[in-house]
Formats: structure tokens, C-alpha cells, sequence
């Protein structure tokens, strides 16, 4: 699977702030970059290059950086369609892309975290795809990929190279040594600072003021009443009744004139389960599919109670003590989050601000002291503003993770342990801990346990780790070598509408993204070796449709909500069917139909094809006949497409209900209850 963003946002700052006495060892083995397998930097082959970073995951995450400067800088794309460098680099990525080392995704990479190696700004321990769990820290090698893509716009930049997060490349604003910001913490180091790399500078431009755009929103789509066919269940001790309407949450008058200008006029399942649950005060583990309003489930009860308690406007402190924080794993989720809150706090005196890497700590710092009720943050850099005494945790009533079953993986649970506990934190019977994804494996459920109150409650709507069903899903059998092709040809037809390509690693990424501009194709990029700027200019692109192609890692897979998005396609298909989940449902979202179709390669893929078959038949797609084989094949005879297998957790983990277990139509009569296909699928 596509680690690629993660791990910046992981470590960066524990090498330079809030490192835990017993931790600091751990962290500091490798601080010279040392630790990992070191990969030349000058390789001219790109294949070459490729193969070698295969070789390196073995023993470390060495990576050579020739690929995207050379490649990009040389104008070797400009030479057209050579097949022959184009072969090198699916050779080597081939290898890269095989066996275990792709596959490995959750498993084999993510625990090689230990090391934290901290490589130099031109480090090579570049991280990728698959490889990154363990790789460079610091100084991740940046594309150099430049502007929008609109078409022909992929800029070389000769000599561009810097790390995203605490190093920029040449050609971005760098300030050395102490540099001119009066922060401390900046010149200590941190993600945006580091004292051996060139600093952060990149402040994200301020949010909108006017109201207009504050409550910008799409239109739900046609099967937006479709949800309340949705079966839900609810496990755990006594849950209180569902609610089935927004004015039976007893919002304050605020509130409900927030909700009405953000076009919201009726609940969907999760939040008609989820408000009374964080209402009545108790922890919740929440799942349901992609699209269907899990962001406003948690911020509107927490809201809610913060209006009701009485929450002062926050002023002016060096310290600042929020009643709420969320986590989200990746820096433009957490900002679209943060846009939420803000919408949804508009005109109280909650104040809400976000924090995440890429961006200059300063800045952020500064938002934070001026108030903060609020905290959404990207995991590393919570912990940098921790260990730097800006923010107490002595308040918080409220600890979100949102993409929950991320969070508390091997790649972010080890952050979020130390999270709790932090000094002030208080414990998990002292504050609310609410969690939240379209995902949730039965490992994670457990997990998860150590976070959440023994009495949490479960909301399942529809099947957990179900795909979205207003997503029409494809997949076609392609080959490596015919993938551009066949894209190329799925584009032409789309037109103009808004597609999310997904490639497996950063340096695809980019490939796809130039090649896709040579063929006059509009097409913007984001990954995790792009600049924050350039990352949020991509975005920006694409939202406004100026690029209507986005080439993505699975930096973009989880919880981004944009418009319009008509078609998502895997050129790659992701390691693990919970990522094929999260991409697909970045169309299809709010009632919305949408299109996916993937490229199953059977060199590569094949592992994929069981749950593939499942996630399918349990969203009532077509499922090809030749899938079923292959899945047949690999898994043998007792293999069912629609037999529930152990890829998904079913329910609750906790299995054994401690009381009322409710299964409900989102609070809907019997008469409304779904049909026996439904019931079908749901066990
Ligand atoms: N009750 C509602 N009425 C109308 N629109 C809604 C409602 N609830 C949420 N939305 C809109 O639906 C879209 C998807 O919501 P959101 O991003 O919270 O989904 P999600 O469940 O968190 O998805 P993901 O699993 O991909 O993170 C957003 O644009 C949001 O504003």
C-alpha cells in the first residue's frame, strides 16, 4: 500500500521536540541517516534506479533520487513515448512492485519504524510506496514536477530537490540558520524547522472570510435517500435512541442556522446514530461508508456540548488548553476538517485552528496562541506543538480520530499511544474518544480498545469496510505495458469530467502525470515528495476543474471530499482492499453516482482478487467471471465471493454484547426496512 505521506508526519518531529525519556534512544539511532541502507543518489537508469530501491527495502529504504530529476529535468519525457525508458522504469518498478515487498503494505514495511533515521536534506533514504514505513525522514525528495499540469506546464527543474516538511529544494523560500522568525521553537528544529535543514516557510494561504464561501457545499445526489435503507447496527451497553431528525438534537439557534446554510436538511445514518451517542457523553467507535457525513457526526454533538457548556472565547495565551482535538492522517484531510469546524462554528465564539506539516510551525503557532478550542492536527506536528508548550491537554473533553483505523495502525498508533499519554492528558474516563472510518478491521477494532472507554459503543451502517454502493465499480484485466494506453483511451472518453487516477508510488505519480500532459491531457499531481504548496495548488486545480485529471497516491485516498468527482481510477490497485475502499469513495459521495474502474494486472494483483470478489458481490457489482477464478484459484474451492471470510470485520469484535444490541433502519419503520438484498449482505 501507498504509505508515501505518512511517515514524514510521523517522525519528524520527535527527533526534534517531544521525544519521551524512555523513547529517546529509540529515536536517536539513527539521527545521522546512517541507519538505512544508503542508495547511491547518482543512478542514470531509471530502471536501474528502480531495482536498486527494491533491493534496499530489504534491508532499508534507500532510494535512488535520480528518477525525478533526471527524468524530469533532462526532459526526458519530452522525447515522447519511449518505450524503452518507459519499459525501465515499469521493470524496475515491476520488482519494486512484486511479491511481498508490495503486498507487504500493513504488514512487512509498517513495522520497520523503528530506526527514525533522520537523513540529511539530500538524503536518499527516500521513502515510496511500500517502502516508507522505515525510510528517510527528513529530506524526502521532491518531484520536480512544478505548477498546475495544465497540460504542458511540468516544469524541469534542474537541480530541484528538498524534502517535504523541514526541507525545501532550491527553488523554494528558504530561510537558514536562525532565520528571521522569532519562534524558538522553529530554530530548535521540529518538522518545520530543523536545525540542520533549511526551515518551512510555506504559510497556506489564510481561509475565506466571506460567508458564501465558508458554506460553499454540492448538492446531494440522487440516492441521497437511498441511506435510510442502509441497515445500522449499534453494539454495546444501552444505547440511546437514534434520532431522525436535526431538530431533535436540541441544537442551539447557531447551530441549526450553520447546518441550514451548509445545505444540510436531513441527517444521514451515521450522524442520525452518532450525535445522540456523543451527546449522552459516550465514546463511540463509528463506521460507515465512504461519503455519508462522518465529519459532521462528531463536530456538530461536539459543538453542541461546547455552546451548551459555555465555552468562553478563547484569548490570547502562550498555552493554550483545547476542550477538542482531532487527528486526521494527512494534511489536506486535516484542513478540510478544519474548514468544517469552522463552518459549523461560525459566528460562536469556538475557535477553531489546524496545524499540520509542510507548513512553517511559526505560522501555526501564532494561529494557536490567539485561541484554540479546537485543535485539528496531523499527528506529527501535534506532538512538535506539545513539546514546545503551546498546547496543554489538560481541557480535552473531546479526542477525535478520524480515519480511526489509520490512526492506530503500526504507522500512526505508536503516535497516538503517546498521545494519551502525554502529561495533562486526561484519561480515557475523563474525556470522550470518539473514532470514525469507513474501515475497520477486526485488529484494529482491538486496538482500539486501549483508547476508548470499556463501555464504548459500536455504530456499524451497512457493512463494515463495505464499499459505497453509488460507485459503480470496473475492473478490467490490463497489463503493465497497456495500462498507459488503456488510460489514455478511459480519459479521451471521460472528457472533461473530474477523474482521480491512483498510482502506487510517488515517482508514478509523476510519470503519469507528464505523460498524461504530453498527450494534451490536463493533469495535476499529488504525492508526498511534492512541496506542501505545490501539493495545495494541485488540489486547488483540480476542486476548480482547471486540471480535471488528479494523479495520486494513497496521500489522497481517505477522507477528501470534492466535488464532482465523476471517476476514480486505479491504474494501480492498491495493496490492501481497505485502500481500494477508501480511493473509490472519493466519488460517489453524498447520494452522488460514480464511476471506478481498475487495472488488475495479474502479474501483481491477484492476491487482491478474493476481497476484490467480496467487496463486489456485497456492493451488488458485476463481478467478472474472471476474477471469480482467479480468486477461486488462489483461495481454493471454499472459497465463496459471498461467503463472509475473515476481510472485513462483520460487527463489533467486542462480539459479545454486554446488553441491548440494536439493528436498525437508520431509525426507519419496518415497512421502510430494507430489501431481503440487503438483508443479504448484512449478517
Ligand atoms: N446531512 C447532510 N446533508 C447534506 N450533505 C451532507 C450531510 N452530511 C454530510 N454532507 C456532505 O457530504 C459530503 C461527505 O461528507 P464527509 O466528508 O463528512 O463524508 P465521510 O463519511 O467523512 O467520508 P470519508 O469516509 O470519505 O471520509 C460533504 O460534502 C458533506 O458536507
Amino acid at each position: 500500500m501507498g504509505d508515501e505521506d505518512w511517515e514524514a508526519e510521523i517522525i519528524k518531529p520527535h527527533i526534534s521536540s517531544y521525544v519521551p525519556v524512555f523513547e529517546k534512544d529509540r529515536y536517536s539511532s539513527g539521527a545521522n541517516g546512517d541507519t538505512f541502507n544508503r542508495t547511491p543518489a547518482s543512478s542514470s537508469d531509471p530502471g536501474e534506479s528502480n531495482k536498486r530501491e527494491n533491493t534496499s527495502t530489504v534491508g532499508g529504504f534507500g532510494v535512488g533520487k535520480s528518477f525525478g530529476n533526471r527524468g524530469f529535468s533532462n526532459n526526458k519525457f519530452e522525447e515522447g513515448d519511449s518505450s524503452g525508458f518507459w519499459r525501465g522504469y515499469q521493470d524496475g518498478n515491476d520488482s519494486e512492485a512484486s511479491g511481498s515487498s508490495r503486498r507487504g503494505g500493513r504488514g512487512s514495511f509498517r513495522g520497520c519504524r523503528g530506526g527514525f533515521g533522520r537523513g540529511s536534506p539530500n538524503s536518499d533514504y527516500e521513502q515510496d510506496e511500500g517502502t516508507q514505513r522505515s525510510g528517510g525522514i527528513f529530506g524526502s525528495r521532491r518531484s520536480a514536477l512544478s505548477g498546475a499540469g495544465n497540460g504542458d506546464t511540468f516544469q524541469s527543474r534542474s537541480g530541484s530537490r528538498s524534502g517535504r516538511g523541514g526541507y525545501k529544494g532550491l527553488n523554494e523560500e528558504v530561510i537558514t540558520g536562525s532565520g528571521k522568525n522569532s519562534w524558538k521553537s522553529e530554530a530548535e528544529g521540529g518538522e518545520s524547522g530543523d536545525t540542520q535543514g533549511p526551515k518551512v516557510t510555506y504559510i497556506p494561504p489564510p481561509p475565506p472570510e466571506d460567508e458564501d464561501s465558508i458554506f460553499a457545499h454540492y448538492q446531494t445526489g440522487i440516492n441521497f435517500d437511498k441511506y435510510d435503507t442502509i441497515l445500522v447496527e449499534v453494539s454495546g451497553h444501552d444505547p440511546p435512541p437514534a434520532i431522525l431528525t436535526f431538530e431533535e438534537a436540541n441544537l442551539c439557534q447557531t447551530l441549526n442556522n450553520n447546518i441550514a446554510k451548509a445545505g444540510y436538511t436531513k441527517l444521514t445514518p451515521v450522524q442520525k446514530y452518532s450525535i445522540p451517542i456523543i451527546q449522552g457523553g459516550r465514546d463511540l467507535m463509528a463506521c460507515a461508508q465512504t461519503g455519508s457525513g462522518k465529519t459532521a457526526a462528531f463536530l456538530l454533538p461536539i459543538l453542541a456540548h461546547m455552546m451548551r457548556d459555555g465555552i468562553t472565547a478563547s484569548r490570547f495565551k502562550e498555552l493554550q488548553e483545547p476542550e477538542c482535538i482531532i487527528v486526521a492522517p494527512t494534511r489536506e484531510l486535516i484542513n478540510q476538517i478544519y474548514l468544517e469546524a469552522r463552518k459549523f462554528s461560525f459566528g460562536t465564539c469556538v475557535r477553531a485552528v489546524v496545524t499540520y506539516g509542510g507548513t512553517q510551525l511559526g505560522h501555526s503557532i501564532r494561529q494557536i496562541v490567539q485561541g484554540c478550542n479546537i485543535l485539528c492536527a496531523t499527528p506529527g506536528r501535534l506532538m512538535d506543538i506539545i513539546g514546545k508548550e503551546k498546547i496543554g491537554l489538560r481541557q480535552v473533553k473531546y479526542l477525535v480520530l478520524d480515519e480511526a483505523d489509520r490512526m492506530l495502525d503500526m504507522g500512526f498508533g505508536p503516535e497516538m499511544k503517546k498521545l494519551i499519554s502525554c502529561p495533562g492528558m486526561p484519561s480515557k474516563e475523563q474525556r470522550q474518544t470518539l473514532m470514525f472510518s469507513a474501515t475497520f478491521p477486526e485488529e484494529i477494532q482491538r486496538l482500539a480498545g486501549e483508547f476508548l472507554k470499556a463501555n464504548y459503543l459500536f455504530v456499524a451502517v451497512g457493512q463494515v469496510g463495505g464499499a459505497c454502493r453509488d460507485v459503480q465499480q470496473t475492473i478490467l484485466q490490463v497489463g503493465q505495458y497497456s495500462k498507459r494506453e488503456k488510460l489514455v483511451e478511459i480519459l479521451r472518453n471521460i472528457g472533461d469530467e473530474r477523474t482521480m487516477v491512483f498510482v502506487e508510488t510517488k515517482k508514478k505519480a509523476d510519470f503519469i502525470a507528464t505523460f498524461l500532459c504530453q498527450e494534451k491531457i490536463s493533469t495535476t499531481s499529488i504525492h508526498g515528495d511534492r512541496e506542501q504548496r505545490e501539493r495545495e495548488q494541485a488540489l486547488g486545480d483540480f476542486r476548480c476543474g482547471k486540471c480535471p485529471v488528479l494523479v495520486a497516491t494513497s496521500v489522497a485516498a481517505r477522507g477528501l471530499d470534492i466535488e464532482n468527482v465523476q471517476h476514480v481510477i486505479n491504474f494501480d490497485l492498491p495493496s490492501t482492499i481497505d485502500e481500494y475502499v477508501h480511493r473509490i469513495g472519493r466519488t460517489g459521495r453524498c447520494g452522488n453516482t460514480g464511476r471506478a474502474i481498475s487495472f488488475f494486472d495479474l502479474e501483481s494483483d491477484s492476491q487482491l482478487a478474493q476481497p476484490l470478489v467480496k467487496v463486489l458481490s456485497d456492493a451488488q457489482q458485476d463481478v467478472p467471471a474472471w476474477l471469480e477464478e482467479i480468486a477461486f484459484s488462489t483461495y481454493g474451492p471454499g472459497f465463496s465471493g459471498n461467503a463472509r471470510g475473515n476481510v472485513f470485520a462483520s460487527v463489533d469484535t467486542r462480539k459479545n454484547y454486554h446488553g441491548k444490541s440494536s439493528l436498525n433502519t437508520a431509525g426507519f419503520s419496518s415497512s421502510q426496512a430494507p430489501n431481503p438484498v440487503d438483508d443479504e449482505s448484512w449478517d
